[in-house]
């Protein structure tokens, strides 16, 4: 089976990349892109966004390739599609099961994570916060005149995407615009969904009468970073109030990590040089520089990686969130006393955040002396619940490019996945919806 297009294009076979005229706006970006990088070493300290960082606020090379959707698709429902997580003990182990089904986790690492979970009871809260994010999102639609119904199905626990494809099929629907409560490109936040959708509707008989689509990784939507700003300025003011200046704080933007691999394929390798950590480190870099803008330009900040999983052989993405704060005390200024930790990788409180950042950062921060905040996920923000909203719009509408809301140093996203895109040739190759072929 090949992967599905859309859109109105040729599927990728006929134009093998984008336009000449987008590939070179894409260079001039690249070269911009690592002078910036340079500025900001992973571990160093400092106030990283003084050095040139020009960040235009619009969106440059906004311009339409055969990964843009420009015509209005009447689609007939939304899929919103959540990672899942356990409801209860029994659960704990039957969904690290389903998560890590071929990955080569280690079983010391499934062990030490299963105690998080039973910690809170066997409950991840991801599930209830999808619910209360699915009930934001009808009322949000409603108030916008949309009437789709909204079908929920996780990954890796009930309710699961077979069942939601089950349920929109015996509806009638027969289009699909699905969003991932992910935001950002790599094999695990961006393909992995989309192998898994594929999946759905093979399982459920449905392939070939059933189309989905996605809307674009929104990681630079306005919307979704909006709640991060109000963070960051609130915790700075806070740390403030507390006889902090901006010079003695530092701000982590806290992602999951991934392995280095993972990263080096992630985000349309083949129209950007991305530099180390791929397109997924770039896109969470602009996000970070373009909320420090907006809500403490003159406060040092870097992003760190969280959560771990591999074997210890194998590389993921660095520094640790551990190991940044413990050398905020101990290298360059070394005069910090305060971190704000900001959860940018992740959209809600789901476990990794209550627990490797509530739990874990917290306590290593509080070890070194130091005062320390997290800020909010998006949850049910209006903003994020908003900006979901304009995401379909804009696809219902066929909302030229150019014209999408998209803020960062890093254009609107594609609509449809470049071919090879995030793949992960670790697990073999996967079908995939909502991509361009080879
Ligand atoms: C990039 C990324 C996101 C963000 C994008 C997105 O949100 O989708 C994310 C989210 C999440 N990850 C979650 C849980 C887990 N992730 C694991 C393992 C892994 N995650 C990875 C990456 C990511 N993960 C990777 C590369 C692995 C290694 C195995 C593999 O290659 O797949 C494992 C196995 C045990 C462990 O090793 O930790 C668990 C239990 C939950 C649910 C939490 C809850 O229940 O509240 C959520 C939202
Ligand atoms: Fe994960």
């Amino acid at each position: 089976m090949s992967e599905q297009t859309t859109g109105g294009c040729c599927g990728g076979g006929c134009c093998g990349g984008a336009p000449l005229q987008q590939q070179e706006e894409l260079q001039a970006q690249q070269e911009q892109a690592p002078a910036r990088r340079e500025t900001k070493p992973a571990a160093a300290t400092g106030v990283f966004l003084a050095e040139g960082a020009a960040v235009p606020s619009a969106t440059p090379a906004a311009q339409a390739g055969p990964e843009h959707v420009e015509e209005p698709v009447a689609y007939d429902g939304i899929l919103l599609s959540g990672f899942g997580g356990p409801e209860g003990q029994d659960d704990v182990i039957p969904f690290l099961r389903n998560v890590t089904r071929g990955r080569g986790i280690p079983d010391e690492r499934l062990e030490e994570v299963s105690t998080h979970y039973r910690h809170f009871g066997g409950v991840s809260p991801i599930n209830e916060q999808n619910r209360e994010l699915v009930s934001a999102l009808r009322a949000a639609l409603d108030a916008a005149g949309i009437d789709l119904p909204i079908y929920w199905g996780n990954r890796n626990w009930a309710p699961y995407l077979d069942e939601a494809l089950q349920e929109a099929s015996a509806a009638g629907a027969q289009r699909l615009l699905a969003i991932p409560t992910s935001a950002y490109s790599s094999y695990s936040s961006c393909r992995q969904y989309r192998e898994d959708w594929a999946d759905a509707l093979e399982a459920t008989g449905l392939q070939g009468s059933m189309q989905i689509d996605k809307v674009r990784q929104f990681f630079n939507h306005p919307g979704f970073l909006a709640p991060f700003v109000d963070g960051v300025r609130a915790a700075v003011a806070e740390a403030h109030d507390a006889g902090l200046a901006d010079a003695e704080i530092e701000v982590l933007f806290a992602t999951h990590s991934i392995p280095t691999a993972d990263a080096e394929r992630s985000g349309a390798p083949d129209l950007h040089e991305w530099g180390e950590g791929g397109g997924y480190a770039a896109q969470h870099l602009a996000a970070a520089e373009w909320v420090m803008e907006q809500s403490a330009p003159e406060v040092a900040w870097q992003l760190v990686y969280q959560s771990r999983s591999g074997p210890p052989s194998q590389p993921w993405l660095e520094p640790d969130i551990n190991d940044a704060i413990e050398a905020l005390r101990t290298d360059g200024a070394g005069a910090r006393k305060a971190v704000v930790i900001v959860p940018l990788g992740f959209v809600s409180d789901h476990m990794e955040v209550m627990w490797d950042l509530d739990e874990e950062a917290i306590e290593t921060a509080t070890e070194a002396g130091l005062w320390v905040r997290r800020t909010p996920t998006p949850g049910i923000d209006p903003q994020y619940v908003g900006a979901l909203v304009d995401l379909v719009q804009e696809r219902l509408e066929g909302r030229p490019v150019a014209e999408r809301k998209a803020v960062t140093s890093i254009h609107t996203w594609y609509d449809v996945c470049r071919p090879g895109c995030c793949e992960n040739p670790r697990l073999g190759f996967r079908p995939a919806i909502a991509g361009l072929q080879p």
